[in-house]
């Protein structure tokens, strides 16, 4: 069985407090695009008692046994039994990027594990098992544009859609670690909120649409911004870093040719498919 789990990006981004469990609750509304990564998962023969993982693609930090895509199978097999699997990743979303490639692997995973094996466990379970992997984890079970709240794992569906819009990602060779991001933004409310920007044309999102990480982010790393400043003078009607960097996403009226703009940086260019 092969999946295809894919990254999201994140329009508008507000930090709203810190939590007693050392998280921040937030609001942001998730929105999938097409870069993915491709996972399968083949069933090995019953006297092999562990399952294997075989990489291919980005390299990822970590041992292999660590995985996202592990993880997941570890969670569901503390509860059903299931025979051990040989797990191919190729790895073409960049991690360290605000991107969510590890939580949409280990999403992907859990539902590939369920119907596989044809496990009893309910959508809104494995909703609560996958926030258990990361708190974007569940957003790639339900994988269309959400409004998510609390730690990200709480939604509501909007009538949105960029369908019809041209969308450039950019992501330099600087990694970002998320809770390290968190550590360094003081928490705020937004005086409008982000819905209520959304129904506003595009054209207007540019002062108003904030990713709260931006700032902090753009301090430390300049060439963040210059990317950003770079997609607007491009022509994109709107740009932002997405999540907690460092990649940064152009939305554009129509196809742009931006190969030569950003020679050092991963760059990848697709249709808004929502
Ligand atoms: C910032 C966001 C925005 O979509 O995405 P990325 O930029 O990582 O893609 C998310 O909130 C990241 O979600 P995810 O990457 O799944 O986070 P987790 O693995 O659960 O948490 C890593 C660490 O980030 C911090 N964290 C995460 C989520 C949250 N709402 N508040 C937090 O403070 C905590 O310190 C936590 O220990
Ligand atoms: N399958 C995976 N893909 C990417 N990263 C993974 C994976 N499994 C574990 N990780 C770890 O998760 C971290 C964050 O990955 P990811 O969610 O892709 O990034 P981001 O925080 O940019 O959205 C990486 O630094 C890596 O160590």
């Amino acid at each position: 069985m092969v999946v295809f789990p894919n990254a999201k990006i994140n329009l508008g981004l507000n930090i709203i407090s810190k939590r007693p469990d050392n998280y921040h609750n937030i609001e942001t509304l998730f929105y999938p695009i097409g870069l993915s990564d491709i996972l399968e998962v083949v069933p090995i023969s019953a006297s092999v008692e562990r399952s294997l993982i075989s990489l291919s693609g980005i390299v990822v930090d970590g041992e292999p046994k660590d995985n996202l895509v592990m993880k997941a199978y570890h969670l569901l097999a503390e509860w059903f039994d299931m025979p051990a699997v040989q797990i191919y990743l190729d790895k073409n979303i960049p991690f360290g990027a605000g991107l969510g490639g590890g939580s949409s692997d280990a999403a992907f995973m859990l539902r590939l594990l369920r119907d596989k094996f044809d496990l009893p466990v309910e959508d809104d379970e494995l909703l609560s098992l996958a926030v258990k992997l990361g708190a974007d984890c569940p957003f790639f079970l339900l994988n269309c544009p959400m409004m998510a709240r609390g730690i990200g794992n709480e939604f509501e569906q909007v009538d949105f859609s960029l369908f019809g819009k041209f969308i450039v990602l950019i992501k330099p060779s600087v990694k970002i670690s998320t809770p390290e991001a968190y550590a360094l933004v003081k928490p705020n409310r937004p005086e409008v909120s982000i819905p209520e920007i959304l129904k506003m044309p595009i054209k207007e999102w540019k002062d108003l649409l904030k990713n709260d990480f931006e700032e902090s982010v753009f301090y430390r790393y300049p060439v963040i911004r210059t990317i950003k400043e770079r997609l607007y003078f491009k022509g994109a009607v709107y740009a932002s870093m997405s999540g907690s960097g460092s990649s940064v996403f152009g939305i554009f009226d129509h196809p742009v040719d931006v190969k030569d703009d950003f020679p050092t940086c991963f760059v990848w260019q697709g249709n808004c498919g929502y």
